[in-house]
């Protein structure tokens, strides 16, 4: 197995692409669409008359699909290009896509038929947005399965055998798996400090990692959609995420998950004091967010243009990140610091590498130090401040160099920003070692304890990797690389001819649980030659008006966010004020 250095990591482990925005709580399901454009409940792809705005885009008549069999088409082919959109390079196979498209087909019409959650969540929506969270996360396609099924499986649509024999024997052990750890924490009667720890050391040692990250997954999603729920509900689910889900999420890598879960249970278990500490912060984060990537940059670059660094380092590397909620909240409470005490709300990490060979460490050690003054060329040090762990390591291990500086100019109040220095080697010690940041706040006490589960980690994704590598087969098709755009074209053109005729769609139909009629309507419609079968241009013509419609689904949310965070009432506090300014400025704008 490659595990060389820290930067060999399996594909399917690989942490979510930073670029991609990872919140995108609501998924696209098209059925339950209320765009302007198809107000009359059922999926209109009559596009034109509201494209404005994108309208170059867009294909000549464009069809409306009414049946319930077309709609379930346009909900596989939707999800299952956005999944394997999502998923990037995760999705290397076409046994992986068959597996996703098979999961999708066997659950999509499951879904549509069970009612809707509490709170009126269709359960489908549910299952997507499991799913896209488990994309993001580039978990392989197994546990991405298994994140489809789930849902159909608590609801009782499902039993495990059927997944087992229909879907294979791989989801069907993910899912349950799942469903134990799902009883675990209902067992512990009091879920204070010790027991929290002690189920948690229990569910990594004794199931399935990848089935732990499916769990945090669900309870990611559930979190976010928590306001339906009565309030002893979201305060008894927000304290077991605070104490079990959120150290899980950290102890397995999924740090970003973690992060979110904890400021989610923060926010419904301490309102008032999320009030607070979120309008503090929320009235530095637009300006704070930028000036991460500014700072970087202007970092990066006199680190690059520094003569003395060149001639003992190979590459440097800096990462930015803004304090959440919870974290920073934990820090004001800690030795009653005062909010402009707090030195880390803006954060930057250099990490260098110091050209190989005799006296590399030392070579580590200087870099650090120049970087260092290099620092103090650029902005102000905050005395008293500077943590020395170089020179004087952490007893865990821990080595790094911090430094505070101060930000503010003409006069303009600005959090100061925390900068950690560290080599490569350094840092590994920080990411993964015996003093990582799992241990340090996942709540994990033994460093062999990380090591092991890393291994076993490592160890399932590996073997995921092996099942759905594909074989070499008289089947062609399966080996050549198909561009994404036509992977759901491929998986519907069962027999391979290069078009999908009338029966392919009418098995899919079935599959789905339609009636074959359906199928007839729907070859109607994107027929646009009447030839009687589908080209790949004319099915191409159907998924992107498929995507148009997710797109405008997603401004549709953008809109509702921004404007429900714009006119949030917190008269207490009185600072909201700004925002309705801010408001104003953008009306008048647009
Ligand atoms: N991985 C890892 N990171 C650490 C460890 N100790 C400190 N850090 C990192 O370094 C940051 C600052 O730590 P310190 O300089 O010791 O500061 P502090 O005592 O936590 O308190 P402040 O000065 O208020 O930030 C922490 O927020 C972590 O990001 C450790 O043992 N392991
Ligand atoms: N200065 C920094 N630059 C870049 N990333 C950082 C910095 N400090 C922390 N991080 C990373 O940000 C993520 C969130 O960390 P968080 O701010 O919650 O904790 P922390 O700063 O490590 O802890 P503490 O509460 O002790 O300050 C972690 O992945 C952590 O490694
Ligand atoms: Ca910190
Ligand atoms: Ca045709």
């Amino acid at each position: 197995m490659a595990t060389s250095g820290h930067h060999v990591r399996h594909p399917s482990l690989r942490p979510f692409p930073k670029s991609k925005s990872f919140a995108s709580p609501r998924p696209k399901s098209l059925i339950y669409s209320t765009s302007p454009c198809s107000s009359r409940g059922y999926l209109a792809l009559q596009i034109q008359s509201c494209a404005g705005a994108a309208g170059d885009v867009l294909p000549k008549s464009p069809p409306m699909v009414e049946q319930p069999g077309g709609k379930m088409v346009v909900e596989l082919v939707g999800a299952f290009n956005e999944l394997t959109e999502r998923m990037g390079g995760a999705l290397s196979t076409s046994s992986s896509s068959r597996l996703l498209f098979k999961s999708l087909k066997l659950s999509i019409p499951l879904l549509q038929a069970l009612p809707f959650a509490p709170g009126g969540r269709p359960p489908l929506s549910r299952a997507l947005s499991v799913a896209f969270l488990l994309a993001d996360l580039q978990m392989d396609a197994e546990v991405i399965s298994a994140g489809i099924l789930r849902e159909a499986l608590e609801a009782g649509a499902l039993t495990i055998h059927e997944v087992k024999s229909q879907i294979g024997a791989s989801t069907a052990h993910l899912l349950h798996e799942s469903l134990r750890i799902r009883h675990v924490p209902s067992k512990v009667d009091i879920l204070d400090d010790e027991n929290a720890s002690l189920l948690r050391k229990y569910c990594l040692s004794y199931y399935d990692i990848r089935a732990v990250i499916l769990e945090v997954a669900l309870k990611l999603d559930t979190m976010r959609h928590l306001d339906f729920l009565p309030r002893y509900q979201q305060l008894i689910m927000s304290l077991e995420v605070m104490k079990i889900y959120a150290p899980l999420a950290h102890a397995v890598g999924a740090g970003a998950l973690s992060l979110e879960l904890e400021d989610l249970s923060f926010r419904y278990l301490f309102p008032h004091s999320y009030v607070y500490v979120d309008t503090w912060l929320r009235s530095y984060e637009a300006e704070c967010k930028h000036l991460i990537d500014v700072y970087k940059e202007q970092l990066l670059q006199a680190l690059k243009a520094d003569a003395k660094l060149e001639e003992i380092v190979d590459g440097i590397s800096i990462q930015g990140r803004y304090k959440s909620r919870f974290s920073t909240m934990k820090k004001l409470l800690k030795n009653g610091s005062k909010p402009e005490e707090v030195n880390d709300l803006l954060g930057l990490r250099v990490v260098l590498n110091p050209q190989p060979g005799d006296g590399m460490l030392e070579r580590g050690h200087r870099a650090c130090y120049r970087t260092h003054e290099v620092i103090r060329t650029l902005w102000k040090e905050i005395p008293n401040r500077t943590k020395d762990y170089i020179a004087r390591p952490k007893p865990n291990g821990y080595r790094s160099l911090h430094v505070a500086v101060d930000l503010s100019e003409q006069g303009k109040v600005r959090p100061m920003m925390e900068i950690q220095i560290r080599t490569m080697e350094m840092d590994s010690l920080a990411v993964g070692g015996a003093a990582s940041h799992s241990l340090y706040k996942g709540g994990l006490t033994d460093p062999e304890e990380a090591k092991r589960l890393k291994a076993i980690m490592m160890a399932a994704a590996e073997l995921a990797a092996v099942r759905l590598r594909d074989l070499p087969s008289a089947n062609q098709r399966g080996a050549l690389k198909i561009n994404h755009r036509n992977r759901a074209f491929h998986l519907l053109d069962k027999n391979g001819d290069g078009r999908i005729s009338i029966e392919e769609l009418r098995e899919v139909m079935e599959e789905l649980g339609a009636e074959g009629e359906d199928a007839w309507e729907l070859m109607q419609l994107l027929d646009s030659n009447s030839d009687g079968s589908l080209s790949s241009e004319e099915f191409d013509l159907f998924q992107r008006q498929v995507e148009f419609m997710r797109n405008l689904e997603d401004k549709d949310d953008n809109y509702r966010t921004l404007l429900g965070e714009k006119l949030q009432i917190t008269d207490s506090t009185g600072l909201i004020h700004v925002y309705r300014k801010e408001l104003g400025d953008k009306l008048a704008v647009s």
